[in-house]
């Protein structure tokens, strides 16, 4: 009999739609870009859903995230004084009490064009070690896992591939395209666009799902 997969809990940090990817700010008209930060999110959440035993949204406003709440994620307020890493620990803290032998994993939330099989093929590359996903640049990093029943260790913000990979996490080299192209900017959500954006995006963007996507 094959080994049973240890089971994955992922954490997806999320700013106040209205006051995060101020960098995306102009890609659609002021006014929708808390709708359209949301509509990342849901893509990201619905591929995560599909992949992982639970997935824990640490929101600094949970009051403006609860549509989220559709894709059967559980939804922790931000305790402290906001800071992405302190509130992935804070989500690892809980997901670890419940579960001392899990493999818990960060994911960040602006990846519309994300497919469950990218977390699937990144997962299965990284059974027993702590180990990271880089972004499409290379600098940032999109996931973060910990070994099973190990520290998580967070260390995003700037250069956080590199810091991942200093502190000891092994970078995965799964193509994973959707997983890597993290939307900051409008061109990043060009990108993601032709990567195929999930159907929340697609309908706030006014298109229709890619028939190449698949997957979901
Ligand atoms: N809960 C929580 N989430 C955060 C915090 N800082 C960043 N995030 C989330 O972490 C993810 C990655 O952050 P960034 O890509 O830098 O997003 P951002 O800060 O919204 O974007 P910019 O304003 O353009 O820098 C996004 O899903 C953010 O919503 C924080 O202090 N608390
Ligand atoms: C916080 C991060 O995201 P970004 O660089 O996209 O802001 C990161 O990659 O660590």
């Amino acid at each position: 009999m094959g080994r049973v997969p240890t089971p994955v809990d992922l954490i997806v940090p999320l700013k106040a739609p209205r006051a995060g990817k101020s960098r995306l700010r102009g890609a659609v008209d002021d006014a929708v870009h808390p709708a359209l930060v949301l509509a990342l999110a849901s893509d990201t959440v619905a591929a995560a859903v599909a992949v992982a035993r639970r997935v824990v949204v640490v929101a600094a406003e949970p009051e403006t995230v609860t549509p989220l709440k559709e894709f059967g994620v559980e939804i922790l307020a931000e305790s402290g004084p906001g800071d992405l890493n302190s509130a992935l620990r804070q989500g690892e803290l809980l997901l670890r009490a419940d579960d001392p032998a899990a493999v818990i994993g960060a994911l960040q939330a602006d990846l519309p064009a994300l497919r469950p099989a990218d977390l699937t093929a990144a997962i299965a590359e990284a059974p027993g070690r702590r180990a990271f996903v880089a972004d499409w640049a290379g600098t940032g990093t999109t996931l973060l896992l910990s070994a099973p029943g190990g520290s998580l260790d967070p260390w995003f913000g700037a250069g956080s591939a590199r810091a991942h990979a200093v502190s000891g996490a092994v970078a995965l080299r799964a193509p994973a395209p959707g997983l890597r192209r993290d939307v900051d900017t409008p061109a990043d959500l060009a990108q993601a666009r032709d990567l195929g954006l999930g159907p929340a995006t697609a309908a706030l963007l006014g298109e229709r799902e890619q028939p190449q996507r698949g997957g979901r």
